[in-house]
């Protein structure tokens, strides 16, 4: 277990607090290997994974993933996250977080507003909002009542194709507005990009190729983490 892992308070909510890298994966289709993978991302410090399995158009092509499969692959993670002390979170749908038993639910801006999502999942999931704009998070984080917000794209990026990039600007103007909220910095951020982001003032990131594409995902997350310094 990531020695940042062993320390949690025992609420979601608490961890939640103590989250600073978050991974959106894929169910690894074509490997075959997402409890494998989970566990080193996990060891390498990931507090909080997300299944996000749109289908690949890869070499070979899967198409979007179908409720059995989605919750098989979710019964894989939440075992891993036990494992390791860490969030499982799912991804646009509060039934299937109720019934893998998610910690957390995140919801896109097309998806339920969080307190219709609140009443099928109950008081103790975290719930998550992606927003793109100032305005979106202001929403997110104070009418919505939500946990945590997203802010991006920072940078354009091919796992989220046709979403303009929202920049650098968003996340300085998050940080001055959102001192104390969880919010986290998704969209293009790598190892090399993370200083720029944390110079713009995020303190939590989203990823998924700078672990799903790693050559060593405990690695690659080891040094992603080891530059996430609390603050909070
Ligand atoms: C942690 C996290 N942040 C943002 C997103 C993006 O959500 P959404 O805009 O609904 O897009 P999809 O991921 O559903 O394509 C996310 N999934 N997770
Ligand atoms: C899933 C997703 N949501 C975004 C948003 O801005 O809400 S950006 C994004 C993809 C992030 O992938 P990568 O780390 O590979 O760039
Ligand atoms: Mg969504």
């Amino acid at each position: 277990m990531h020695p940042s892992h062993s320390f949690r308070g025992s609420t979601t909510r608490d961890r939640l607090a103590t989250a600073y890298l978050y991974l959106c994966t894929d169910a690894r289709r074509e490997k075959g290997d997402l409890a494998r993978f989970a566990d080193a991302a996990l060891a390498g410090g990931v507090d909080i994974i997300q299944l996000r399995d749109k289908g690949s158009a890869g070499e070979a092509e899967f198409g979007p993933m179908d409720v059995k499969g989605e919750l098989a692959a979710l019964a894989e993670l939440r075992a891993a996250t036990r494992r390791h002390g860490a969030l499982l979170a799912v991804n646009d749908r509060a039934d299937i977080a109720l019934a893998a038993q998610a910690d957390v639910l995140h919801l896109g801006q097309d998806d339920l507003p969080v307190h219709y999502a609140r009443r099928i999942v109950g008081p103790d999931v975290v719930i998550g909002r992606s927003t793109h704009n100032r305005a979106q998070a202001s929403l997110a984080a104070i009418e919505e009542g939500a946990d945590y917000f997203c802010t991006g794209p920072v940078w354009a990026t091919p796992t989220k194709p046709g979403r303009a990039a929202a920049g650098l600007d968003f996340v300085r103007s998050t940080a001055d507005a959102e001192p104390h909220r969880p919010w986290f910095a998704i969209g293009g951020i790598d190892e090399e990009r993370l200083p720029e982001v944390l110079a713009a003032g995020a303190t939590r990131i989203v990823v998924v190729r700078a672990i799903t594409g790693a050559p060593d995902p405990e690695a690659a997350a080891r040094r992603l983490k080891d530059r996430l310094t609390p603050t909070d």
